[in-house]
């Protein structure tokens, strides 16, 4: 059985119903919850961890539903967009009183703020107060939050919104490093490249309703279906070799070329054959980003 799974899930506010039908089932690893703005991605969280009720169909989380039942509540952890913090108390302040919250005994509270404010590299902020943070900063706090009850299932509502290249990377490899250590990871991002850079798998929530699931290079292949632009740089008489093998390459500066490949395995043989023909390989990429078309496809 999925560590979190949903089924039949209709949920919203007081008008109509934002989030139709969404079936998804999560094992351990780093998912995202792609979509749009105003797809559902935080309504959706909200239902999976127990604050919002739906309307119909359910959550179950390691086979409990946590609307019903507050064990399985304690069992996700969420940071929502922007993090609620205390602006007055420090970092390590607020996940103390945050560890009183949740209940945690006494005797580990201590314990456990540590080892999260160590886990998000948050050593050198702990006596800053929450006020004065940036917003990458914040963000972290934000995860640590999240993280103090141990809970084996993290939802985190954009967590790299606002955040520049490094801060969002540290952020990445520190969500990848506690994925890969057994919990099961949901991140919500409108942002393409961040999906397909960070995911195992991706889920497109799409006007409330879940459209696609897959990996992010499978997702492409099957959704747009007629393969990708590869780009290519070489020496040697690469035109003259792309021409011989029956393509029609478009140019890019001294050294490069465009194809239209139907997918990976016309990649591969395309390159072997290019190195036959004594055109020594510099790079081979796929042009743009695979889900960037996915968004495409469902826009059109
Ligand atoms: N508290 C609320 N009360 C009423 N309607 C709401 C509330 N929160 C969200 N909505 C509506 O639900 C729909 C989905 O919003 P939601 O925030 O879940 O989308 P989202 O995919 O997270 O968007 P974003 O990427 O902009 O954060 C929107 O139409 C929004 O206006």
């Amino acid at each position: 059985m999925a560590v979190l799974s949903a089924a039949g899930l209709s949920a919203g506010y007081r008008g109509p119903a934002v989030l139709h039908e969404v079936r998804l089932d999560y094992d351990p690893g780093l998912h995202v919850l792609l979509g749009p703005n105003g797809a559902g991605k935080t309504t959706l969280f909200r239902v999976l961890s127990g604050v919002l009720p739906p309307r119909a169909g359910g959550v179950l989380v390691d086979g409990a539903d946590p609307h019903t039942d507050a064990m399985a509540k304690l069992l996700v952890g969420m940071a929502a967009h922007r993090a609620a913090l205390a602006p007055r108390l420090s970092v390590a302040d607020n996940l103390g009183y945050w560890a009183r919250v949740l209940r945690l005994p006494a005797p580990t509270r201590q314990r456990r703020v540590e080892q999260v404010i160590d886990t998000m590299r948050l050593t050198g902020i702990a006596g800053q107060k929450a006020g004065s943070l940036s917003r990458g900063q914040a963000q972290r706090v934000g995860v640590a939050k999240a993280l103090l009850g141990d809970p084996p299932v993290l939802l985190l509502d954009e967590p790299t919104a606002g955040l520049d290249p490094g801060m969002a990377a540290g952020l990445r490899e520190r969500l990848r490093l506690l994925a890969d250590a057994g919990r099961t990871i949901v991140v919500s991002t409108h942002e393409l490249a961040e999906a397909s850079e960070l995911a195992d798998d991706v889920t497109v929530l799409h006007q409330g309703r879940v459209v696609a699931r897959g990996e992010p290079g499978e997702l492409r292949q099957r959704l747009v279906g007629q393969g990708y632009r590869l780009r290519v740089r070489g020496h040697g008489d690469l035109l003259g070799a792309l021409r011989r093998l029956g393509y029609a390459p478009e140019a890019h500066g001294h050294d490069g070329a465009t194809v239209q490949v139907a997918g990976e395995e016309e990649t591969e043989t395309l390159v072997a054959a290019l190195v036959r023909d004594g055109v020594g390989i510099r790079e081979a990429t796929a042009a743009g980003n695979p889900l960037q078309d996915v968004y495409l496809h469902l826009q059109g």
